[in-house]
């Protein structure tokens, strides 16, 4: 979507914008770059991902909720205006709450909990990826170095953030059956506490940025946070969905939860993965049926007919290569995008593994 003021060029980015065309040239930022737009966000919202990859999420963004505060009482310490810090402290008592068990952190943990994590676990930061702790220190890193004015655009991404949360929850409650409206009631503040954190940073900086070059800044700065939360999502995507690369030392399926089954159990549930290296299991056999003109599936007792899309992809299926080798060969067939083509055989293969005519 476009807005009317688009980001300006180098031509326009000489003119001092009115605040409304600066407003405008902010928004159009979140339009492109927003995290709302990522594919994590869209699988995670359609409820296309497995447990074990919404427990990864619930346990990295634990990070960005735990240094949401430090990155504010850096903002704060640059306030040198009793007036802004008593607005800006507010955002510290909302994460951390006033006492204990209270505020958007703990709010958080409950959520981590509500997907199977222990506390503890999630507290002790262990597993999460070193790529999301590089983003979110980024963010605090930036708004202790950079101008005021740049730290507070620097959280306007909260403009966009309602239309993100009530998709999201609303997604989520839909299309798992084990997420309740209590796991997610970290988000139900957040509805009222984003736009009234939103509005007062944006007057701020339609006020304070009186010059082409703060204008300037302002805009970097939002471009720069988008980059913070995108990143974060790449990471994410890259360890757990595709090509499912876990680093080491980095949270495994299995470890953290409380009361889980064996790990054995939690691998026999979880979804397929791009590293994994898929087999017809003993006794199941891909088939041309001629009389019928139509590739099958054989399996004990049982008959699966296949569209020419599964027939592409089980005549690769062979034990030796990955889900993402066997995209990589199609691309090359199809002259398709790899890394866009390996979503829909993840979504088949699931398909047949849950028929057990597939395994890992
Ligand atoms: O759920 C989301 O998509 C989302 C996005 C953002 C954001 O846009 O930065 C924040 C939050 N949530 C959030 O919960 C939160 O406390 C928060 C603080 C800030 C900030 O930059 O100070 N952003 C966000």
């Amino acid at each position: 979507m476009n807005a009317v003021f688009p980001t300006p060029d180098t031509a326009d980015s000489q003119r001092l914008l009115s605040p409304a065309e600066l407003e405008a040239a902010l928004r159009d930022i979140g339009a492109r770059r927003y995290h709302n737009l990522h594919p994590f966000h869209r699988l995670l919202h359609d409820g296309k991902l497995s447990k074990d990859q919404v427990r990864a999420w619930a346990l990295n963004r634990y990070y960005y909720q735990a240094m949401i505060p430090v990155k504010d009482a850096a903002v704060l310490a640059r306030m040198t205006d009793a007036s802004l810090r008593r607005i800006w402290r507010q955002r510290i008592v909302d994460h951390d709450g006033d006492h204990e068990g209270d505020g958007g952190i703990e709010r958080w943990l409950k959520l981590a909990e509500g997907v199977g994590f222990d506390r503890d676990y999630v507290l002790s930061t262990r597993g999460i990826l070193s790529a999301t702790k590089f983003s979110v220190e980024a963010y605090v890193h930036f708004v202790t170095e950079k101008t005021l004015l740049e730290a507070i655009a620097s959280s306007l991404t909260e403009m966009f953030s309602p239309t993100i949360i009530s998709e999201r929850v609303a997604g989520m409650l839909k299309n798992y059956d084990f997420i309740t409206k209590e796991t997610l009631a970290y988000f139900d503040k957040r509805l009222t506490q984003a736009p009234r954190d939103a509005d007062f940073a944006l007057d701020y900086v339609k006020q304070h940025a009186t010059t082409p070059e703060l204008q300037r800044k302002a805009m970097a700065a939002l471009t720069f946070k988008c980059n913070v939360l995108w990143t974060q999502l790449d990471a994410l995507y890259f360890a757990y969905v595709s090509p499912g690369m876990v680093p080491p030392d980095a949270w495994q399926p299995g470890e953290g939860l409380v009361n889980e089954a064996s790990p054995a159990r939690v691998g026999g549930n979880r979804k397929m993965a791009a590293g994994d290296r898929p087999r017809l299991p003993r006794g199941v056999r891909l088939r041309n049926d001629e009389t019928r003109g139509k590739w099958v599936l054989l399996a004990p007792e049982r008959t699966f007919d296949l569209d020419d899309n599964a027939v592409a992809v089980l005549k690769l299926v062979d034990g030796a290569r990955s889900v993402a080798d066997i995209a990589d060969e199609l691309g090359k067939t199809y002259a398709a995008e790899p890394r866009a083509i390996e979503a829909d055989i993840l979504v088949m293969l699931d398909g047949l593994a849950e028929k057990r005519v597939l395994e890992r």
